[in-house]
């Protein structure tokens, strides 16, 4: 046996107990300082310097301070504070590389019935990568992993979904990642294009026809849903579901049952539904373009999709991971001046702009390095304006208006935390502090941009 206690450990025979979890598990004192960890912790955390003793945020982060003193949530904390388990979504340093995972902290009680330990229990979660060459979404900032924290959440219920998020931010990805780590995963993953679809096509996509349901309906044909058996349906652009056929759709929802075109026999439906839109669906409901009950039966979990902008720290690992995806065979990189041309611009075309930026790079650069010039029209000045606060539009308080600025600044600025606060002449702390409340009130101004 491999695992570590300290002469203080509260529970005899609690080693034995930890070893018995195949997942790291680790207990922790109220300083943070490990007490007693198993096998599979130490496997994936003790490099030269023991564990023991050591503070936990140094050993998984390699941080000096506790997480939430560095902006992130710290389950510890919230369990001392709570007295009850938390559960959180962190990126920590393994033997592998940067990895996500599910971090769940449960406090126990002394004697005094006083909080004195947590136990800390650490979950990989696959399907997810903080490092460059993984298939699927790729990212490692904050607001990717508040998305990554509530698929994981999601993802083992039946719950209907709803992924929200402009156009090219990976609405498709993170429908498969909830698929995918669902008791469904197993059964097939059917996406539905709604944009575009008349209602007499759509209908018969979705619920197949007979044969001789109308001119051209030679033979019989499966639907979507049925396609579905078992597994998900994916509706990508959900809002441009014409509204005619809105009732169809809820009357499946709520019925689980529909009959295919031209038959008279109700078939059971089976799937789990995951919705997507780049469209603001409650607006839509208030013009009256989208039904109220479809819209609360289909958004019964809204997950925000970060813009690109909104997660600009991912930049160079989603600049590296695409180009290891485009260009498998060539060990391409992008110069800091190229680098930071990518830093500077908006992408409002979010991901799937990057790609197509990359890839025509990568077509324009003969060798490894791609430059400036292989990147015409981010370096040409173009789409970086839009970056730049536009003018002020109206009176606000001047907190709200100090609010705005940080979180556009701190959406937009391609460096680190600290160089930001020394930018702004605040300390690194204050920093933090303040955009804790600036995101605490977020939604206060309307935008996400400087007045
Ligand atoms: N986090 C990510 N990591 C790696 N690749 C990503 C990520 N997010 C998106 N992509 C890539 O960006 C492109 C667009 O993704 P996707 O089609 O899922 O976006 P979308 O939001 O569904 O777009 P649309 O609304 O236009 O249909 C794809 O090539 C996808 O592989």
């Amino acid at each position: 046996m491999n695992s570590i206690a300290s002469p203080s450990l509260p529970l005899p025979g609690l080693e034995a107990v930890l070893d018995s979890f195949p997942e790291p598990m680790v207990l922790l004192d109220r300083d943070y300082r490990v007490v007693a960890a198993n096998e599979t912790y130490l496997r994936d955390y003790q490099d030269d310097v023991p564990v023991a003793g050591r503070c936990c945020y140094e050993v998984s982060h390699h941080y000096d301070r506790p997480c939430d003193q560095v902006g992130e949530d710290c389950p510890l904390s919230e369990s001392l504070r709570s007295g009850q388990m938390h559960r959180v979504l962190h990126v920590h340093h393994t033997p592998r590389g940067h990895e996500h995972i599910e971090v769940e902290t449960l406090p126990i009680r002394g004697g005094s019935g006083e909080v004195e330990f947590f136990l800390e229990l650490h979950r990989r979660v696959r399907g997810f990568a903080a490092e460059p060459g993984s298939p699927g979404l790729v990212g490692r900032s904050q607001a990717f992993n508040r998305m990554l924290e509530l698929i994981q959440r999601v993802a083992s219920s039946e719950t209907a979904v709803l992924l929200q998020g402009e156009s090219g931010t990976g609405k498709e990805l993170a429908a498969k990642a909830v698929h995918l780590a669902s008791p469904r995963s197993q059964g097939p993953f059917v996406p539905v294009e709604c944009s575009g679809l008349t209602e007499s096509l759509f209908e018969s996509e979705l619920f197949g026809h007979v044969r001789g349901a109308f001119t051209g309906a030679h033979s019989q044909k499966v639907g979507l849903v049925e396609s579905a058996r078992g597994g998900t349906l994916f509706l990508d652009e959900v809002g441009d579901v014409p509204l005619g056929l809105q009732v169809k759709l809820l009357r499946l929802l709520e019925t689980r049952t529909y009959r295919r075109v031209g038959d008279v026999e109700t078939q059971n439906a089976d799937f789990r539904l995951i919705c997507a839109t780049h469209r603001g669906l409650k607006a839509m409901v208030g013009e009256g373009s989208f039904r109220r009950d479809l819209f609360y039966r289909i958004s019964t979990f809204p997950i925000h999709l970060p813009a690109l902008r909104e997660r600009h720290e991912d930049l160079p690992l989603l600049v590296h991971t695409l180009l290891r995806r485009i260009a498998p065979a060539r060990r391409l990189r992008l110069d800091p001046a190229a680098m930071n041309c990518l830093l500077r611009y908006a992408f409002p075309g979010n991901i799937r702009e990057l790609r197509n930026i990359l890839e025509r790079a990568t077509l324009l650069s003969d060798g490894e390095v791609i430059r400036p010039e292989h990147l015409p029209e981010v370096c040409d000045g173009g789409e970086t304006a839009e970056v730049l606060p536009p003018r002020f539009r109206q009176i606000l308080p001047l907190e709200d208006l100090e609010q705005a600025y940080l979180r556009w600044a701190s959406a937009r600025f391609p460096g680190s935390k600290k160089e930001l606060a020394e930018q702004l002449g605040l300390s690194e702390r204050t920093l933090y502090r303040k955009l804790a409340e600036a995101d605490g009130s977020a939604g206060a101004v309307a935008g996400d941009s400087p007045p």
